[in-house]
């Protein structure tokens, strides 16, 4: 099975965590961190200030490393390199994505996350309360 190498960022603000919806393909209408898939000879960072700026027409500064998902999708495996970032410049234009919100620690389940998303909310509301 293929693997797509991807990185989200875990955009955080005010104590609150940015959300995205997907707007068309495979996955329409679920619930992700916004990034994509890292290009040759792209450090994950790199990668991930690169997909914000296009995605969402916003300058970020990646911070802590939280962890790397690995989920097997039926037609491909995903391996998702995931960081905690902060704006650093704009305001998170949706350019492709059909809705987002700031999510709290008790508001994190509200939305219909991805499948291979599910393992990382626990880990973020354990993070989001110690900081
Ligand atoms: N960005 C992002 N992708 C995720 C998450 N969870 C998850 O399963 N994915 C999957 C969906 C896609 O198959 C892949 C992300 O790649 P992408 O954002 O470049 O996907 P895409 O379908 O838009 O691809 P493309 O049109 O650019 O080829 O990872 C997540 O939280 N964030």
């Amino acid at each position: 099975m293929k693997t797509v190498k991807v990185v989200a960022a875990i955009i955080i603000h005010n104590n609150r965590i940015f959300a995205t919806q997907r707007g068309y393909g495979d996955f329409k209408d679920g619930w992700e961190f916004p990034g994509g898939k890292i290009e040759p000879g792209e450090t994950p960072q790199q990668a991930l200030v690169r997909e914000i700026k296009e995605e969402l027409d916003t300058e970020i500064e990646v911070g802590d490393y939280l962890e790397t998902v690995e989920y097997d999708y039926p037609s491909f495996h995903l391996s998702m390199d995931c960081f905690f970032c902060t704006i650093k410049m704009g305001d998170l234009v949706l350019r492709e994505h059909e809705a987002a919100k700031w999510l709290t620690v008790e508001t994190l389940d509200d939305v219909d996350w991805l499948p291979a998303d599910k393992v990382l909310i626990e880990q973020i509301k354990r993070y989001l309360m110690k900081h």
